[in-house]
């Protein structure tokens, strides 16, 4: 186990900078992924905020997308906010039809779902196994989870004023499988850091190591 794991931030584009602020906060050593040789010395990785067709094409651009796919698929711990839970998915509606994604999470995301009208707000939520009391969920131009299957566990919902397909009631907007975290929304802007220090706890437990 490394006390102070070294988790990377996929900085091609988005909000980068306060990832790597708040995993710093949440005792990590941050550092930004550009190129494959960056990506081989994290034991995670945060795929940020941003604008997931924009990501997709700079991943094929730096020639990234492989390279990192690969690590995911070996089981490299992984957390995307936004922009980032869309490239984890295994299925994007209203995407672009050029848009990629990594397919590391069994689940479908719509972008840019909760509308034109209100595409940016906040609220509290409870986030399972995250103590503490409600998280404030900053959501901006956010995606949410249509299907999840199986072994995807849903850690939070927003109540959206319509229910959802599973009739649970909200939308589901935070979501774990295995080695990999996802959330419709932006942790990474508050001062909150419990969600990094979940994510921090998961690359410590999984102890993935650097590629040699
Ligand atoms: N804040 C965000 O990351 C927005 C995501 C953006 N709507 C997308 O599709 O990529």
């Amino acid at each position: 186990m490394t006390p102070v794991p070294q988790i990377g931030v996929l900085a091609l584009q988005g909000d980068v900078v306060d990832h790597m602020r708040a995993l710093e906060a949440a005792g990590a050593r941050a550092v930004p992924v550009r190129r494959a040789s960056e990506l081989d010395a994290v034991e995670g990785l945060v795929i940020p905020g941003g604008e997931s067709t924009t990501m997709s094409k700079l991943l094929d651009i730096f020639d990234l997308f492989d390279p990192v796919k690969k690590r995911l698929d070996a089981g490299l711990p992984v957390f995307g906010s936004c922009a980032g839970m869309i490239m984890l998915a295994d299925e994007v509606l209203d995407g672009r039809p050029d848009q990629r994604s990594f397919g590391a999470i069994p689940m479908t995301v719509r972008r840019n779902a909760f509308g034109r009208q209100v595409d940016s707000f906040e609220t509290e939520i409870g986030i399972d196994g995250i103590a503490g009391g409600p998280f404030r969920a900053v959501f901006i131009r956010a995606p949410w989870v249509e299907r999840v299957g199986a072994g995807v566990e849903v850690l939070g919902r927003v109540d959206s004023g319509e229910g959802s397909a599973d009739g649970q009631g909200g939308r589901i907007v935070a979501v774990r499988a295995g080695a990999c975290l996802a959330t419709s929304f932006h942790p990474e802007v508050t001062s909150d850091a419990r969600v990094h220090e979940y994510f921090v706890d998961m690359v410590r437990g999984a102890d993935a190591g650097p590629v040699e």
